[in-house]
């Protein structure tokens, strides 16, 4: 099957224009049939041995929200004694979540004992589970953009919060916890590069040829 220049231009479209989301949320509810397409396509990832380790926690009680705000704005604080007193100023202004105004919340986490102890292709580098969930992530994250939905990544927060309040066990990963929800509109850029806090490297910086190559 051949993607046409139309679908192709569609995919590029929703990889450019997605972004973090955090002030922007809207609290209209995610229609049952859109929330199962966001959650076929993340399950749909590639995964290391097809070991498929995540498992997503809808979060939609304002209760349990309210205590994962508290735990971000903890954390939070926590955070902005680690950066230099003129980056500290700028960081305490940014807004770093949208947990409470976002309709839903979705904990993603990964069982790293999934389909027994040796795993193909895990056999080496033990992560590689991790890394799967990520890529499901990301998959989720652009399958909400293609449904107009915003996505927010929020990992300030001490995983001991998420075993409290969703009663994740020790033995389970917290890989993130994502925002999700309508939103007023998609800027065009990260936020954090649009107030100056890191540019966008160049294309050209980060791509490097073996020493054998002609370029
Ligand atoms: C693993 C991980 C973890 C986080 C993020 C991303 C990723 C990949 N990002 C979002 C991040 O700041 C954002 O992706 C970049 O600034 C680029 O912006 P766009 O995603 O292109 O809009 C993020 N943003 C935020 O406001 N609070 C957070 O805790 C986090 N955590």
């Amino acid at each position: 099957m051949n993607i046409t220049d139309n679908e192709r231009d569609a995919v590029y479209k929703t990889i450019f224009s997605r972004r973090d989301v955090r002030s922007e949320f809207k609290p209209d509810p995610i229609p049952q049939d859109v929330l199962e397409r966001i959650l076929t396509a993340a399950h749909h990832a590639p995964s290391v041995g097809f070991m498929q380790p995540w498992d997503f926690i809808l979060v939609q009680s304002d209760g349990i929200k309210s205590v994962i705000k508290k735990g971000f704005e903890k954390a939070h604080a926590e955070s902005a004694e680690m950066f230099d007193e003129n980056k500290k100023q700028q960081y305490k202004r940014l807004k770093l979540e949208g947990i409470t105004e976002s309709p839903l919340g979705i904990c993603v986490t990964c069982d790293r004992s999934r389909n027994g102890p040796v795993v193909l292709g895990r056999t080496i580098k033990p992560e590689m589970d991790l890394y799967s969930v990520v890529c499901a992530i990301q998959n989720l994250w652009l399958a909400a953009r293609a449904e107009n939905l915003g996505v927010g990544w929020v990992s300030i927060v001490h995983d001991s919060v998420f075993r409290d309040t969703l009663g994740i066990p020790d033995n389970i990963d917290i890989v993130a916890y994502l925002c999700v929800g309508y939103v007023s509109h998609f800027n065009e850029k990260p936020e954090l590069e649009k107030i100056g806090w890191l540019p966008r490297q160049n294309l050209e910086s980060v791509i490097h040829y073996d020493k054998w190559s002609s370029k």
